[in-house]
């Protein structure tokens, strides 16, 4: 009998991590900076107390996380290393842990904060990385849902890593193919779901209307955040989620003095009320429509994770 010369990774536990300051909270998680015991690599993990998740029922929401995670970890695409990877999990009785990539340099709102909106350049290379990371999330099936800014990190290099899982949802086969099609059994999973809909700026008409979750959802939050990169403000603004939602399904928005007309066009063409009808709705396979914009004319999809990102000023 041959011996089994790859040893399978050795469960860890938290004993095998020096955990260091909290990078931020979430509604039922924290998250550490932390280095590796044995390599003194550097990792962020999302420790998520169990009975809490008991009580506000987020089994789903979490089983959820970690399957889409899990995916996309065993199916990085080498031109598109835009997501969190998840290494490893473990649990003690009181809690959950899953060790994330740390993305050193926060997420885009804060650069966004910082500075108020992008130069064009800027807009340009990181709504490229967005379609380039949200073609091959797509690919495998996997739908974002709660795309924005926030959700948007970034890696010491300055290359985004996006991150949140926790709603995303992983079509079947069958939703693939009927990509469209209106279907009673999701909108009815989607009633269940209602809680889970995602930050009001950023939120599509269907998931408003309760309709099914296509990957037009995430073509429609791109829009939001190319305005918003551009503008320094998300499109949809109100005092109230129920104003913001109003003015969505209204599709009541405009375009400041100043806004370049590509940047309008491929934004108007994104924040289109019937998904179907959203700029690379109807593309298969890669995001040709969206990427042949004039808004993208002179970037090559495939080379932006090897270039350095331009400064954001
Ligand atoms: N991989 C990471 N690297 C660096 N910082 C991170 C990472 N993941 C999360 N964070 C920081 O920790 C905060 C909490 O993240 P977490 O995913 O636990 O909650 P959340 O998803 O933001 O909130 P909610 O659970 O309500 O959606 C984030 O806002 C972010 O600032
Ligand atoms: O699938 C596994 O590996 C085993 C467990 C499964 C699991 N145990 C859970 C306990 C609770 Cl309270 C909540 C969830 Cl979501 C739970 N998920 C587990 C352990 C760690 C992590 Cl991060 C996720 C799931
Ligand atoms: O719902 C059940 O009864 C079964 C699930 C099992 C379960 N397996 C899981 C695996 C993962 Cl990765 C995540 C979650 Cl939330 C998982 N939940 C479960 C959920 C919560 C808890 Cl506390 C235990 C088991």
């Amino acid at each position: 009998m041959t011996e089994n010369l790859e040893a399978p990774p050795m469960k860890r536990s938290a004993n095998d991590f020096i955990f260091g300051k909290v990078l931020g909270e979430g509604s039922f998680s924290t998250v550490f900076l932390a280095k590796d015991v044995h390599t003194s690599k550097e990792f962020a993990i999302k420790v998520c107390q169990k009975r809490h998740i008991i009580r506000e029922k987020k089994q789903d929401y979490v089983k959820r996380e970690k399957e889409t995670l899990l995916v996309l970890s065993k199916n990085v695409k080498e031109s598109a290393p835009y997501f969190v990877r998840l290494y490893c999990t473990f649990q003690d009785p009181e809690s959950l842990y899953f060790v994330l990539t740390y993305a050193k340099k926060g997420d885009l709102l804060g650069y966004l904060n910082k500075v108020g909106s992008f130069e064009d350049h800027c807009s340009k290379f990181y709504g490229a990385e967005i379609v380039q990371a949200l073609e091959h999330l797509h690919c495998l099936g996997i739908v974002h849902r709660d795309l924005k800014p926030e959700n948007i990190l970034l890696s010491e290099s300055m290359h985004i890593v996006i991150t949140d899982f926790g709603s995303a949802k992983i079509l079947n086969c069958v939703e693939m193919d009927e990509k469209n099609k209106e279907n009673s059994e999701d909108a009815g999973e989607l009633k269940r779901k209602s809680s889970f809909v995602g930050t009001a700026q950023y939120v599509s008409p269907e998931i408003l209307n309760r309709t099914r979750t296509t990957p037009s959802c995430d073509l429609w939050a791109l829009g939001c955040i190319i305005y918003q990169m551009v503008a320094g403000l998300p499109p949809f603004r109100g005092h109230s989620d129920y104003a913001i939602f109003q003015k969505i399904m209204k599709l009541e928005y405009e375009y400041p003095d100043g806004f370049p007309d590509d940047a309008r066009d491929i934004v108007t063409q994104l924040l289109v009320l019937e998904p179907s009808e959203r700029l690379g709705a109807k593309d298969i396979g890669s995001y040709t429509s969206v990427k042949s914009h004039p808004f993208f004319s002179g970037l090559d999809f495939e080379e932006l994770h090897k270039v350095k990102p331009p400064e954001i000023c």
